[in-house]
């Protein structure tokens, strides 16, 4: 890794219900003296937006803000934007220390993380610093039962902050955190009180730099239960009667796996490339940290649906644990199917692998 692509610029994806609180979250954000100086995209996806009046007044072109924060409202390419931002900044007419995008209420996420790992120029300017999720704690529960939408936004997130929690007595707080995670069980859940949230807790969540303490990186994958075994993340039973679950949350299972064994490269690329090709579209998040077979540093990734990014290499192993975990939030896949699927990477390739007329060829049954 390049110093270069290790000094890219920190992008913080802000997703959310419609009203959740996104833009009360980020107007605290961005007058947070130890937040650095933000820029601020916007992404309306179209629609005509107002939120950029409530942050301060802006046009569609980028103008510098008196907090010293940029604001964007993106009406069309998100790539053209941050493309436009970064080589402002080269040229010395702006200057930013990280970038957080707003997307509308209703949208899916994924596009956006998908921009930045798929545009080269992008992805050479910018990394994905994490995905923050405002949950409506009075009206969430509707959302997730009405809108597939905010049940992605949910499982996309590596931080969930709860909103208006004022507004809700504690039982209906509990079951609505429960089923949060449930959805996304490898999220930290976090509380904010018309916006306020304790400095810098939603900066650097993303694992995917070479600098990474293992902490970190715990706090990334979500902490693993330890009653859960090898595979599995489930939620610990709620001490009451949970909400029933919509359509929507049934069809959403997460796994993980813990693996002591090294994992021959080829092993991983198979899994990774099969599970791609056959489930991509129902991938809502994957992250893992690896300890590939006769590599010296492990290695950390994480893709959305199809689209991974270029796995980043730690500089060491950041502690003498050097276990692979692998976590998944997908749809339409059994817990089963899952954990099939992830049983695939303790296979070694050799077993794998028989010569006919000439070819060779991968006999693994692809369980999902
Ligand atoms: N009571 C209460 N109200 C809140 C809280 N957070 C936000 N609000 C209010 O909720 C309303 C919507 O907040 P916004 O920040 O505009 O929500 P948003 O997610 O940006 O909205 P959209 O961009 O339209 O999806 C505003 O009136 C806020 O003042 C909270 O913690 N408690």
């Amino acid at each position: 890794m390049t110093q270069a692509t290790e000094n890219r610029c920190p992008v913080t994806v802000l997703t959310g219900f419609l009203g959740a609180g996104k833009t009360t979250l980020l107007n605290h954000l961005i007058r947070d003296p130890q937040a650095g100086r933000i820029a601020v995209v916007m992404n309306e996806f179209g629609d005509v937006g107002l939120d950029h009046d409530l942050i301060e007044e802006a046009t569609e072109e980028t103008v510098l803000l008196p907090s010293g924060c940029l604001c964007c409202t993106v009406l069309g390419d998100l790539a053209k934007t941050l493309q436009r931002l970064a080589q402002r900044k080269d040229a010395g007419e702006i200057a930013f220390d990280r970038v957080v995008i707003e997307t509308s209420g209703v949208a899916d996420p994924a596009p956006v993380i998908h921009t930045l790992a798929t545009d080269h120029q992008i992805a050479q300017a910018y990394r994905l610093d994490g995905v923050v999720t405002v949950a409506d704690a009075a009206t969430g529960m509707a959302a997730l039962d009405r809108q597939f939408e905010a049940v992605n936004q949910v499982a996309a997130a590596d931080l969930v902050i709860v909103s208006k929690t004022d507004l809700v007595p504690p039982l209906q707080l509990a079951r609505f955190e429960h089923r949060l995670g449930s959805i996304n069980p490898h999220a930290r859940q976090l509380h904010a009180q018309n916006g306020q949230v304790q400095q810098g807790v939603l900066f650097n969540l993303s694992a995917m730099r070479s600098t990474v303490e293992m902490a970190e990186v715990e706090t990334w994958l979500g902490h693993p239960d330890p009653l859960a075994g090898l595979s599995g993340m489930a939620p610990k039973p709620a001490p009451f009667a949970p909400a029933p679950h919509s359509p929507h949350d049934h069809r959403i299972s997460s796994a993980s796996v813990t693996l002591k064994d090294p994992i021959p490269a080829e092993t991983f690329d198979l899994w990774l490339d099969t599970l791609i090709a056959l489930r991509g579209p129902d991938i809502l998040r994957i992250k893992g940290i690896l300890h590939v077979e006769d590599a010296d540093y492990p290695f950390v990734f994480h893709g959305v649906q199809h689209i991974f990014e270029m796995p980043v290499p730690l500089k060491h192993w950041p502690s003498d644990d050097k276990t692979s975990r692998v976590v998944v939030i997908a749809r339409d896949m059994t817990q089963a199917d899952l954990d099939a699927s992830l049983t695939m990477l303790r296979l070694l390739p050799a077993q794998e692998t028989t010569q006919t007329a000439g070819i060779m060829v991968h006999s693994i049954d692809m369980p999902v």
